[in-house]
């Protein structure tokens, strides 16, 4: 039997004690804490006297009361005798060991161990994390009103700050409610108002006053009233009057430092000063500065990279120890969803002693650039604290009535260009015509600033001057132009593109600007779909006359990785820390096992890049991707670099997968129907997340992407993936292997998006795989064993309310019964320094 001594898993010490399954626990040595061994074991009265005994005192000494005074164990007991629940005695209700066993049989016998925590699958832990998460939405339900801040949401009547002044904001109002609910409650209370708005989907409403009286009278009445499970707060309006005459605060060089000093007195200097609070190392004010209006707020620093008052090998330690609890969680869930009378994989039996987790994890990779590594940016478009138009990151989550955006200011994971662009276009905005986009509203022109950098493959990086490394930028600028006259709209874009020439050629070294493109998008929110109308602006040259015109000047940029070249178009998704995934991939690769005789699926490719990184080291690469354009840069890739074994199919995942093993793969099972078992593969890259992604400044990881709703076939370049298998055949008859010469091992990378991936997919083969809860989701469905027959899910409703992994035990029920996968081992990779996103690869094999 394997063993996994604890000393190799390098995991460091839990924070905050929070870490449940103990990976310090002295239970390392399988010999001597055997896990349920099929045959019985002959029985030691003096073990069962005092087991016995150890029993005794357990159910003496339970009771909410006893849990922090529990007995130390006799000391003829391993300390972790019975804190573990047994699996066997769980499933059948029996377990041959009977009173000997080590394991406790049912939660009476349980006791606490060494740590202070209980067996994370026993309900005394689903109990103590109930009442932590309770705790945890308190305290953030608190904070609420300390960050309340909103952008211009009360109609302005013309009386400026007065305006403001005589409204409040209503925080923890029901979701569902809208206006007529919050007028009809505040008619309820007698409440006598100016105007009351409320938009289905936030959790504030927004209340006028006539007079002072009647907002005090409002505000006595209203504070604290409970509705539902909730408690009403009152809060302050933000943002107050803007001086247009101000100037950006910003400076040109996008260096912090100089944008504080640059700052103008009375205007974004408390907002930068948060920013500053976290340069010595304290992070345990939350970085909350006041913006002088008495409120409290985050700054854009302390919202977009959280980790950045941390050294760097604290946040690698931090990181790998989140991985590790998001590991964990596959065991208890794979256990959870093993079906009765079907025994435990081995990997689950063995966890015990590796501290819970499901294999070894290896470790962390840093990313080769810990600062301004970003090659793309999202800026949202919208108003300040202080009203002003602002080109940055918003503060916080429109539900909850943030949508002030404040300047990407001493965000160290933001590029030094990105920053210069951002300056330039919100120079831009202050004497625009046209109005900034209103989320509240859902009206404006200006929404959001993408910039997107490439590099020139084979240049050494220069580390010290980061600028000089980039050679191509591409801008994409999101608008709203639907309601806005065509000749206005043009002039604009015109205006738009001179300035942006003339602030890339004043900067000092003047800046790349390869393509400038207009993505026109009506939607809610700023994620637009991949066929959204695209526009590319001519450039004009210095002296003012435009480059070339439209049809000549193409709207990609390039980058490289492992000294091939990627070309990029607007909407593809390109890993966003270049040096990073170059890593992140060849780990992939070196774990798959790859060689002349594997075909592997690059499932999710994008633009190709894993496939086409790894297409030497085999027979054949299949890449698939659902977003045309992206899949129209793989070919390209290809090309561009002469590599000829590959093969991209436009398509979802789950509609093609299926058919594309069974054409690649019949002729194997024809010969040997075993062929493929044993030497299937999964590697899964997958990025862990915070759950508020409302807070991340865009795509880490994703295209952010809606899989569901984005490109039909029929607007694929290529085939959809259901040819038929001569033209599959014709179609790799390259130098790589074709189905003439079988492939004798099948290795699926999957880099899916931030949802996962459809589980129709997981049933096919194996896979390596990349996002650490979407991915333990996914490796729930894909290692728990199959039942003896498989339940139809008819009922589904509630899975809205359910966690990734209990969806992922409910879907793993109904999955086509096939040999489970095991995960064999995992490794974080640090794609994303300052920020709590990581990626993991796992290895999964059957
Ligand atoms: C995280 S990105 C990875 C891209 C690529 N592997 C890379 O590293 O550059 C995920 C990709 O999956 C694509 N995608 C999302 N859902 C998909 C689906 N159901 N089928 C195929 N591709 C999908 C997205 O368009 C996006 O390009």
């Amino acid at each position: 039997m394997a063993s996994f001594p604890t000393e190799t898993l390098n995991l460091p010490p839990p924070i905050n004690g929070q870490d449940s399954t103990s990976h310090n626990e002295p239970l390392q040595n399988a010999d001597d804490e055997q896990i349920q061994p099929s045959i019985p074991q002959s029985t030691d009265d003096v073990t069962t006297t005092a087991a016995e005994k150890r029993k005794r005192e357990d159910v003496a000494t339970e009771g909410p009361q006893s849990e922090s005074a529990e007995p130390s164990p006799s000391p003829s007991l391993h300390p972790l005798h019975k804190t573990s629940l047994c699996s066997y005695f769980r499933k059948v209700g029996t377990c041959c060991h009977g009173r000997t066993c080590r394991y406790a049989h049912g939660e009476e016998e349980l006791r606490i161990r060494p740590d202070n925590t209980w067996d994370p699958t026993s309900e005394r832990a689903k109990k103590a994390r109930k009442l932590e998460d309770g705790d945890k939405c308190e305290a953030k339900e608190d904070a609420v009103e300390e960050v309340m801040m909103t952008e211009a949401v009360v109609d302005g009547d013309g009386d400026g700050d007065q305006d403001v002044e005589l409204s409040k904001c209503l925080v923890h109002l029901p979701r569902k409610w809208h206006s007529d609910n919050l007028k009809k409650f505040l008619a309820d209370h007698g409440i006598l108002y100016k105007s009351a708005k409320k938009k289905k989907g936030m959790t504030v409403g927004f209340v006028k006053f006539e007079s002072v009286e009647q907002l005090k009278n409002a505000v006595e009445e209203l504070e604290g009233i409970s509705i539902g499970n909730k408690t009403l707060k009152v809060a302050n309006v933000v943002p107050r009057s803007f001086d247009k005459n101000i100037k950006s605060p910003m400076t040109l060089s996008g260096n912090a430092k100089q944008a504080s000093e640059s700052a103008v007195p009375g205007e974004l200097a408390e907002a930068h000063a948060s920013s500053n609070g976290h340069e010595d190392g304290n992070g345990n004010d939350e970085g909350l500065a006041g913006d002088g209006s008495g409120l409290k707020v985050k700054s854009a620093r302390d919202v977009v990279t959280p980790l950045a008052h941390m050294s760097y090998s604290d946040q690698l330690e931090h990181k790998k120890n989140s991985i590790a609890q998001m590991l964990k969680k596959l065991t208890r869930n794979a256990r959870k969803a093993c079906p009765n009378g079907v025994s435990l994989p081995e990997w689950i039996m063995k966890s015990r002693e590796i501290g819970g987790l499901p294999c070894k994890l290896e470790g962390i990779l840093g990313s080769p650039l810990v600062n301004g590594y970003r090659n793309k940016c999202e800026f949202s478009v919208g108003y300040s604290l202080q009203a002003k138009p602002t080109v940055g990151f918003m503060l916080g989550n429109f539900r909850e009535g943030v949508t002030a955006v404040e300047e990407p200011v001493d965000c160290p994971n933001v590029s030094e260009i990105a920053c210069k662009y951002a300056s330039i276009f919100q120079e831009f905005l202050q004497q625009s015509d046209l109005p900034v986009w209103n989320r509240f509203k859902n009206s404006g022109f200006w929404r959001q600033l993408t910039v997107r950098e490439g590099r020139t493959p084979g240049k050494p990086l220069d580390v010290e001057n980061l600028e000089v490394n980039i050679s191509e930028v591409m801008l994409i600028v999101q608008v709203s132009s639907a309601t806005f006259d065509d000749a206005v709209v043009n002039s604009e874009f015109e205006r738009l593109a001179k300035a942006f020439a003339a602030g890339a050629t004043a900067s000092s070294p003047s800046l790349p600007l390869t393509a400038l493109v207009i993505q026109d998008h009506q939607g809610v929110s700023n994620v637009a779909p991949a066929d959204a109308p695209l526009r590319l602006l001519s450039i004009p040259k210095a002296d003012g006359e435009p480059e070339e015109s439209n049809d000549v000047v193409e709207a990609r940029i390039h980058d490289s990785i492992s000294n091939l070249r990627f070309c990029i178009s607007p909407t593809a998704f390109f890993q966003v820390n270049t040096l990073a995934a170059e890593k992140l991939y060849s780990l992939g690769g070196d774990w798959a096992d790859l060689g002349p005789d594997t075909l592997l699926f690059d499932v999710c490719c994008g633009t190709g890049t894993i496939g086409l990184t790894l297409a030497h080291r085999v027979g054949m690469v299949i890449g698939i991707e659902m977003n045309a354009s992206a899949v129209s840069d793989a070919h390209r890739n290809a090309e561009i670099n002469g590599i000829k074994n590959c093969r991209f199919v436009c398509a979802k995942a789950e509609d093609v997968m299926g058919s594309l093993l069974k054409d690649y793969l019949n002729p194997l099972w024809e010969e040997d129907e075993h062929a493929s078992e044993g030497s299937n593969k999964e590697i899964t890259i997958a990025e862990e997340k915070d759950s508020s992604r409302d807070n991340v400044p865009e795509n880490e990881g994703c295209s952010g992407q809606d899989p569901e709703n984005d490109i039909a076939d029929s607007n694929c370049p290529e085939g959809s993936g259901k040819e038929p298998q001569s033209q599959l055949q014709k179609d790799c008859t390259s130098e790589g292997n074709s189905l003439a010469q079988p492939f004798k091992n099948v290795v699926a990378i999957v880099d899916p998006p931030r949802g996962g991936l459809h589980p129709t997919i997981l049933g096919g083969c194996s896979y390596i795989s990349c996002n650490p809860e979407t991915l333990v989701a996914n490796a729930i469905e894909l290692c728990t064993p199959s039942p003896d027959k498989i339940e139809k899910n008819k009922d589904n409703r509630g899975w809205r309310n359910m966690s990734s992994a209990g969806l992922a035990r409910h879907r793993a029920k109904s999955m086509p019964i096939s040999k489970p996968f095991q995960p064999v081992k995992a490794m974080a990779v640090d794609l994303f320094p300052h920020t709590s996103h990581c990626e993991m690869v796992m290895l999964l094999e059957r």
